[in-house]
């Protein structure tokens, strides 16, 4: 692996990796400098000004009309109503890659309480949570800036990170504030999942098993984000712009807003609805249906909302790192032969975790 690489383009002037560090050695997170009471933004978290160029409004974002909201009632027991809904579901990962599903079953207290939960463990006093700062991604962990020592800018958000599978977590592990209603919040979203890759599946014409059968989903890790008060929201991002590497990601969010999807030379709000969860395609989405669907770039913005904004993502992702993925044959032809080089999920995780903050899409890297 190269030595990780710690510039800012923009401002070289001062010693980045020790600052860096430094901000690694708080474990204290983003929140910890927010509760310390700090008035500007340490300069790790400036972003190049190609960035924080594209972080004034943009004039078209008429949102509601670009990321359709899916109503899944039904789709088990009518055959019309099932066929129906994989068009819109086949449109959306087709075109703007975001959608969102109401009426998928999770209750909305089950919902809310993810997300109360979720708050309380972000919320708890530093020093408790000092100890669940972690470099390592297994199991259980408290996280600042998964890619702080390889990127040339940081963002502003702490992440509570529980792998729930392939390899199950001990429940003792998730800290007691949040344990039950992750639990919970988390079992119920595999059905979810395993519908909507059942449909999305059905919209690229293969067998309603096939993603299962590619192990899609086996492994399941939970993200749940914290974007706390920033006082200099023009100089960094809630998270940079990125297309999530995995297959397919549900996200729940919070009344706040602030996520954004680039469509169509602009950036589009994706608006919080009530009850409802936003769903994602990922890089591998898009590689193995060879570009039929679409792996998008979205991104949070900061905001100086003195309300934090609570967010938990979950990735659903293959089973095994080894397992080998390219355009699968049955969606390839002499016309449209395949787009993209075949990786190990591994490999392709590995350079998620190495990307630079500029305006390049991941997939672009594996084209051929
Ligand atoms: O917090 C959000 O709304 C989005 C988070 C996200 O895009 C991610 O974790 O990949
Ligand atoms: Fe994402």
């Amino acid at each position: 692996m190269a030595p990780p690489t710690v510039t800012n383009d923009s401002n070289q002037n001062y010693d980045r990796l020790k600052e860096v560090k430094q901000f690694d050695e708080s474990k204290a997170g983003v929140k910890g400098l927010v509760d310390a009471g700090i008035t500007t933004i340490p300069p790790i978290f400036v972003n190049p000004p190609e960035v924080l160029a594209t972080l004034k409004p943009s004039p078209s974002t008429a949102a509601a009309a670009k990321i359709p909201t899916i109503d899944l009632t039904s789709v088990d027991s009518s055959l019309d109503r099932r066929s129906a809904v994989v068009e819109q579901v086949k449109r959306a990962a087709s075109t703007v890659g975001f959608f969102q599903v109401i009426n998928h079953g999770i209750p909305v207290e089950v919902l809310d309480g993810a997300i109360a939960a979720m708050k309380a463990v972000h919320d708890l006093p530093g020093e408790v949570k000092a100890p669940l700062f972690k470099r390592e991604m297994e199991g259980v962990s408290l996280l600042s800036n998964m890619d702080l020592y390889h990127s040339n800018a940081a963002y502003w958000r702490d992440t509570l990170l529980i792998q729930f599978a392939p390899v199950p977590i001990d429940p003792a592990e998730i800290p007691e504030v949040c344990r039950d209603q992750l639990i919970d919040y988390n079992e119920r979203t595999l059905a979810v999942k395993d519908l909507l890759l059942e449909l999305l599946s059905e919209g690229l014409g293969l067998s309603r098993g096939k993603f299962k059968e590619l192990t899609f989903g086996e492994a399941v890790t939970l993200s749940g984000h914290y974007y706390p008060y920033c006082p200099q929201p023009d100089l960094t991002v809630g998270f940079r712009s990125h297309t999530d590497p995995g297959v397919l990601t549900l996200l729940l969010q919070d009344n706040m807003g602030g996520l954004q999807v680039k469509y169509q030379e602009g950036w589009v709000d994706v608006k919080p609805v009530r009850e409802a969860l936003v769903v994602n395609i990922g890089d591998l989405l898009q590689i193995i249906s060879n570009e039929k669907y679409k792996s998008v770039d979205h991104r949070v913005l900061a905001s100086n909302s003195r309300q934090a904004r609570v967010s938990i993502a979950t990735f659903f992702n293959p089973g095994a790192a080894e397992n080998v993925y390219g355009p699968l044959e049955e969606l390839t032809s002499a016309e449209d032969p395949p787009r993209y080089r075949r990786v190990t999920y591994k490999d392709y995780m590995h350079k998620f975790f190495n990307k630079k903050v500029d305006n390049t899409s991941q997939t672009d890297y594996f084209r051929i």
